[in-house]
C-alpha cells in the first residue's frame, strides 16, 4: 500500500522524564491540539487518555508506555508516553530503543531530578537525539534558566535555549522564540488552543537579543553558512538557523531547550513545531545495524520500503479482546497483514494475522505498514521482547535491548487449587509482557517466587493478577533479590548413566564455568570437536544449564554472569537422549559452580537524600551505618543533596527512619544501580537463614 506520509515527514518520538514532571499532561495537550481528541483528559481527574489502565487512573501515574499517533503540520507523529517511576524503567528502555527522538520533560521548579538523569543516560545509550520541554512554568519557584544550568552541570550536555519565558509562576504568559524573534502569548480560554504572535515585549528585548547571539554562536559550528554570517557579523537567515540547530540536535551535540506549562495550556504548540524542525525522521538515524544470523557478519538495511522487511518487536501486551499484541517498529521494507515473518533468534516463521495501529488502548486495523512505522501485530505466538522479525530470504538480527535484573523478591501462594492453575497462566502472561518481572520456584521450599524492580512494580503485578486473571493469592513480605555468581574458573565432568531394563539413559558432558563481566549475563559456548557429542544434543545441554541457573548452589538464588564452555563428552548409540544430556549438563554445571568460588551478590541502590542542612550529620551517619557509600554532597539554598550507593537490604523501612531523623523534613529517592558481592559476614547470615 502506498504510504500516506513520505519518510521525512514522520517523527517517531517519546515523551520521557522524572515521575510527575508532566509527561502525560503534555501528551494529552498534544492530542487535543492535533485534533486527535476533542476533550482534554486530566491526570488528576483520572481521565487521561494515555493512562488507560485502571491502576494508572486510580493512582494518577503512568505504568505502561502507551503509543499513539497524530498529525501535526504536514507530518505524522508516532508518540510513546513513558512512565517516570523507576520501577517501570523497562518501559523507558524499550521505547528509547525503537524511537528516533525524545522530548524530555522537566519540572521547572525542580530542575534535573535523579530519575531524569537515568532517562538521559538511557537515551545516550541508544543515541537518541532529544529536545527539552521545561514544564510547570506556572509553578511557584519555576525557573527555566535553572533547568538550563542543570542540563549543563548534572547531565554534562550543552543546552541550547531557543526560547525564553515571558514571566514566571502565576505571571507566566508565554515565550519568546529566539529563532524568529517573536513572542507567543496565550490569553487563557479555549484550553490554550489559540495564541497571539506579537513583537518581542520592550522590557525583554535586550535579554532576547543577548540570548539569540549566544544561540547563534553555539550553532555556528554546525552549518557553514551560519558560520560565514557569524564571522562577517551578519544575521543568518531563519532557514539557516533552523538547519544549524537541526544538525547539532541530530548529532546530539546541542540540546534545544523550550519551556511552558502543559497544565495551563501554554507553550505546547511551539514545542510540537520544534519536534518537526529538529527531531529526526527515520531517514536521519544511522543505518540500522545488525548481523546476518547465518554468517555472523555485520548487516545493515536501508530505510526504504523497497528493501527487505526488518522490524524489532519491543513490547508484548495481553489484550483481553484480541489476544496477544506484539508492538513492533519497522526499520525497512513493508509488511502486509496475512503474511509471514521470520524470527531468526527463535528460528521460526509466524503469520501476522492482523496489523493494528494503537491509540492508547484503542486499535485501528491497517492492511500494511511501511519502513519507519510503529504498529502492533495480532497472532504472533513465539515472538518475545527484543526479537527481530524479518524476511526469511534476507535474514537479519537487529541489535536487541538489555534489561536490568530485578531487585525484589516476593513469595506468592495461591489460595485454592483453582487459583493455582490460574496463577500459572497469569504469571507466564505477565512475565511475557515484562522482561523485568521474573518467576521461579525455590527448589527447597517449593514456593513460587516473583521478582521485580521494586515494591510498587510487584504490587501492581499482583493487583493485575487479581483483576485481570481473577487469581486470589497470599503474598509474602518483600525480600532482597540476591544473585549468585562465580569468582574463578572451574571444570567439571558428569556421566549420567541409568540402566532400567530396555533403553537406558546416557549423557556425558565435560564443561568449564568462568566468571563474566557484571551485567553480561549467561553465555553458552560449544567447543566440542570431532563429534564426540552429536550436534542435536547440544541445545539440550544448554537447556539443562539454563534450568540450573535459576537456583544457585550456595543459597538457591539465580546465577548470573557466567560463561559455560562445553569442552568434551561422549554419547551412546542407543541409550543417549536429549533428556540424558540435559540432566548431565545441569549436574556438571552445578558441580563446576561449587568449585568456582561461588559468591552471593546484592543489589546496590543509587540513593539521593534531600535534607535541610542541620540534619546532614545525622543522615550521613545513618547512611554509613547502613553500609552506604557517600558519592557526593551538594548544598543548594540551605538544603543538602546527598548521593550515596546503599545496599537494598539496608534500605527497608528507610522512609520511617528518615522521617524521625529529620522531623519529617527529609526526602529521598532510590533506584537500582548494580550488583555487588555481599561482605562475608552478611553472606554467612544469609546462608545461616537458608540452612
Ligand atoms: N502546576 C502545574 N502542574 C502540572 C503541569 N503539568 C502537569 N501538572 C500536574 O502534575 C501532576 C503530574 O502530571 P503527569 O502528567 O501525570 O506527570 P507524568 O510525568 O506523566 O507522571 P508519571 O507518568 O506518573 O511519571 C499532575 O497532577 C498534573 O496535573 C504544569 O504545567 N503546571
Amino acid at each position: 500500500m502506498a504510504r500516506e506520509y513520505p519518510l521525512n515527514k514522520i517523527r517517531n518520538f517519546g515523551i520521557a522524564a522524572h515521575i510527575d514532571a508532566g509527561k502525560t499532561t503534555t501528551t494529552e495537550r498534544i492530542l487535543y491540539y492535533a485534533g486527535r481528541t476533542h476533550k482534554i483528559g486530566e491526570v488528576h481527574e483520572g481521565a487521561a487518555t494515555m493512562d488507560w489502565m485502571e491502576q494508572e487512573r486510580e493512582r494518577g501515574i503512568t505504568i505502561t508506555s502507551a503509543a499513539t499517533y497524530c498529525k501535526w503540520q504536514d507530518m505524522q507523529f508516532n508518540i510513546i508516553d513513558t512512565p517516570g517511576h523507576v520501577d517501570f524503567t523497562v518501559e523507558v528502555e524499550r521505547s528509547l530503543r525503537v524511537l528516533d527522538g525524545a522530548v524530555v520533560v522537566f519540572d521547572s521548579g525542580n530542575g534535573v531530578e535523579p530519575q531524569s538523569e537515568t532517562v538521559w543516560r538511557q537515551a545516550d545509550k541508544y543515541g537518541v537525539p532529544r529536545i527539552v520541554f521545561s514544564n510547570k512554568m506556572d509553578k511557584i519557584g519555576a525557573d527555566f534558566f535553572m533547568v538550563v544550568n542543570d542540563i549543563r552541570e548534572k547531565l554534562g550536555a550543552i543546552p541550547l535555549p531557543i526560547q525564553i519565558p515571558i514571566g514566571a509562576e502565576s505571571n507566566f504568559q508565554g515565550i519568546i522564540d529566539l529563532v524568529e524573534m517573536k513572542a507567543y502569548i496565550w490569553n487563557g480560554e479555549e484550553l490554550g488552543a489559540s495564541f497571539e504572535i506579537v513583537d518581542v515585549p520592550k522590557d525583554l528585548e535586550e535579554k532576547a537579543h543577548h540570548m539569540r547571539s549566544e544561540m547563534i554562536e553555539l550553532i555556528a559550528d554546525y552549518d557553514d553558512e551560519v558560520m560565514l554570517a557569524f564571522m562577517d557579523g551578519k544575521e543568518p537567515t531563519i532557514t539557516q538557523i533552523k538547519r544549524a540547530i537541526r544538525n547539532a540536535t541530530l548529532k546530539i551535540k546541542l540540546i534545544p531547550c523550550l519551556c511552558g506549562t502543559a497544565f495551563k495550556n501554554k507553550g505546547v504548540q511551539p514545542m510540537l513545531d520544534a519536534v518537526c524542525d529538529y527531531l529526526p525522521s527515520p531517514l536521519d538515524r544511522e543505518a540500522f545495524n545488525g548481523v546476518n544470523p547465518q554468517t555472523g557478519e555485520a548487516a545493515t538495511r536501508p530505510v526504504e520500503d523497497k528493501a527487505p522487511f526488518s522490524a524489532l518487536a519491543f513490547k508484548i501486551q495481553a489484550d483481553p479482546f484480541i489476544g496477544k499484541l506484539t508492538y513492533f517498529r519497522v526499520y525497512s521494507g513493508t509488511l502486509e497483514s496475512g503474511s509471514y515473518v521470520y524470527n531468526p533468534a527463535k528460528n521460526n516463521r509466524e503469520r501476522i494475522s492482523r496489523i493494528v495501529r494503537m491509540h492508547s488502548n484503542n486499535r485501528e486495523e491497517v492492511k500494511s505498514v511501511n519502513a519507519g512505522d510503529i504498529a502492533a501485530a495480532v497472532g504472533l505466538k513465539n515472538t518475545g521482547t527484543g526479537d527481530t522479525l524479518c524476511d526469511e530470504e534476507h535474514p537479519i538480527l537487529l541489535e536487541s535491548m538489555t534489561f536490568p535484573e530485578p531487585v525484589i523478591d516476593v513469595a506468592i501462594e495461591p489460595k485454592s487449587k483453582a487459583d493455582e492453575e490460574k496463577l500459572g497462566v497469569a504469571l507466564s502472561r505477565l512475565a511475557e509482557e515484562d522482561p523485568t518481572f521474573r518467576v521461579r520456584t525455590n527448589e527447597e521450599t517449593n514456593q513460587t517466587i516473583i521478582a521485580g524492580m521494586g515494591e510498587l512494580h510487584l504490587e501492581i503485578l499482583v493487583d493485575r493478577m487479581k483483576r485481570e486473571f481473577n487469581v486470589q493469592a497470599n503474598v509474602g513480605r518483600p525480600q532482597v533479590a540476591y544473585r549468585e555468581t562465580v569468582k574463578k574458573s572451574a571444570e567439571a565432568e558428569t556421566k549420567y548413566i541409568r540402566q532400567t531394563g530396555g533403553r537406558g539413559q546416557y549423557g556425558h558432558v565435560v564443561l568449564t564455568v568462568e566468571p563474566q563481566e557484571p551485567g553480561k549475563g549467561y553465555e553458552f559456548v560449544n567447543k566440542i570437536v570431532g563429534g564426540v557429542i552429536p550436534r542435536e544434543y547440544i541445545p539440550a545441554i544448554d537447556k539443562g544449564i539454563k534450568e540450573a541457573l535459576t537456583s544457585g548452589t550456595l543459597a538457591g538464588y539465580p546465577v548470573v554472569d557466567v560463561k559455560v564452555t562445553i569442552i568434551d563428552g561422549s554419547f551412546h548409540e542407543v541409550d543417549s537422549s536429549e533428556m540424558a544430556f540435559k540432566i548431565a549438563g545441569s549436574m556438571a554445571f552445578k558441580d563446576a559452580c561449587k568449585k568456582a568460588s561461588p559468591v552471593i551478590l546484592e543489589p546496590i541502590m543509587k540513593t539521593e537524600v534531600v535534607v535541610p542542612e542541620e540534619y546532614m550529620g545525622d543522615v550521613i551517619g545513618d547512611l554509613n551505618s547502613r553500609r552506604g557509600k557517600i558519592s557526593s554532597m551538594e548544598s543548594k539554598n540551605k538544603v543538602q543533596h546527598i548521593k550515596a550507593n546503599v545496599p537494598l537490604s539496608e534500605m527497608f523501612g528507610y522512609s520511617t527512619s528518615l522521617r524521625s531523623l529529620t522531623q519529617g523534613r527529609g526526602n529521598y529517592s532510590m533506584e537500582p544501580s548494580h550488583y555487588e558481592e555481599v561482605p562475608k559476614a552478611i553472606a554467612d547470615k544469609i546462608l545461616e537463614k537458608k540452612a
